[in-house]
């Protein structure tokens, strides 16, 4: 006789439960130092917007916190608990007794240290996906508290838009801007944020005169006028992130020298640098150029906004 049926995994959650978020990537269209905190961090200035391109994250909902990483940049990114995935969620559960957490697995498309707020981009996924599976409103506080502890860059992923962003991070209002055909090249060479920070070798306190930067709302929506304000706005960390990786300038030439490009210039603190086209044909054509030239650069072409 067969043992009687006990349904026990009539419940258990499967794959096709699995909740799931794009983790775009981020670009920083400008961004300004206006001086460093005694806290040690920065004060910028960034209009920031998200590519049409990125990781992916699932959660499985459950009562244990765990995370697996696939696809071609796993490795670098690793699923130890320093993992953005893991960090973000512990926070929030810090400050959300009785949260429900589960598994997590991370299709890790974008390339790590590349200025693209990878991680960050992946712990706001995890947030919105932890939001989710607890009934919470994306605009808790609670939510904010966390992505502000996990980096400065969780806000602004967090947010999911393009913004103005500033402060440390935490402050992001939104901006409406129009769509741009993007190129991202990255030259495989990992470019760590803190060290690019530090060649601007400014002390706790320090102000600098002068740098400024368009309100949202002064900020033209016209393609070739938005352009043409972008052009003067420029990135206070290329230079630093230039001296700390000769590379990196043929990898702006490269972009630069590719038809139809309206600018070209580096996000966050590199070494990824972005061009912008009128459209993602425009961008395609270009990355066949510099992907031809460069085999073993990481090249992709998409949407920007
Ligand atoms: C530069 C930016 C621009 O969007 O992006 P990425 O290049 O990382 O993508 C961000 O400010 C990076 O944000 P994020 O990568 O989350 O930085 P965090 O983990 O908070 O800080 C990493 C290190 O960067 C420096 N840091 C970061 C932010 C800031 N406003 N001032 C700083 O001085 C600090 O040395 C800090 O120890
Ligand atoms: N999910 C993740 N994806 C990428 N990097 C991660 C992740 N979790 C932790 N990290 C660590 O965070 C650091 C910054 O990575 P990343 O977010 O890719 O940088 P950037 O913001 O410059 O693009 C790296 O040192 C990496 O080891």
């Amino acid at each position: 006789m067969s043992p009687p049926e006990t349904f026990s995994a009539a419940c258990t959650p499967t794959a096709s439960d699995a909740l799931r978020e794009r983790a775009p990537a981020k670009v920083n269209l400008t961004l300004r130092v206006l001086g460093r905190r005694v806290d040690g961090y920065h004060e910028l200035v960034s209009l920031v917007a998200f590519a049409g391109m990125g990781d992916r994250l699932e959660l499985l909902p459950g009562e244990n916190l765990a995370l697996t990483v696939s696809g071609p940049n796993a490795a670098e990114a690793g699923a130890g608990d320093e993992n953005l995935v893991l960090r973000a969620a512990r926070h929030l559960a810090e400050r959300r007794p009785g949260l429900r957490v589960g598994r997590f697995h991370l299709v890790k498309h974008l390339p790590v240290a590349a200025g693209l707020g990878g991680g960050s981009s992946d712990a706001a996924a995890a947030l919105r996906l932890l939001a989710r599976a607890n009934g919470m409103r994306l605009d808790d506080p609670v939510l904010h508290a966390a992505a502000e502890a996990t980096g400065s860059d969780v806000p602004v992923c967090l947010a999911g838009r393009s913004s103005l962003m500033s402060g440390r991070g935490e402050r992001v209002e939104r901006v409406d801007l129009p769509r741009f055909g993007l190129l991202l090249v990255n030259p495989r060479l990992p470019v760590p944020t803190g060290p690019v920070f530090a060649g601007l070798a400014l002390e706790p306190g320090d102000v600098l005169p002068g740098p400024d930067h368009p309100a949202p709302t002064r900020l033209p929506r016209e393609r070739g006028e938005l352009v043409r304000a972008l052009a003067v706005l420029p990135n206070d960390l290329e230079p630093p992130a230039r001296r700390l990786v000769g590379q990196l300038g043929a990898v702006a030439e490269s972009i630069a020298a590719t038809p139809r490009n309206r600018l070209t210039r580096m996000s966050g603190s590199g070494g990824t640098f972005f061009g912008l086209y009128d459209n993602c044909r425009e961008a395609v054509a270009a990355a066949k150029i510099v992907a031809a030239r460069h085999p073993g650069w990481w090249v992709k072409p998409t949407v920007l906004g």
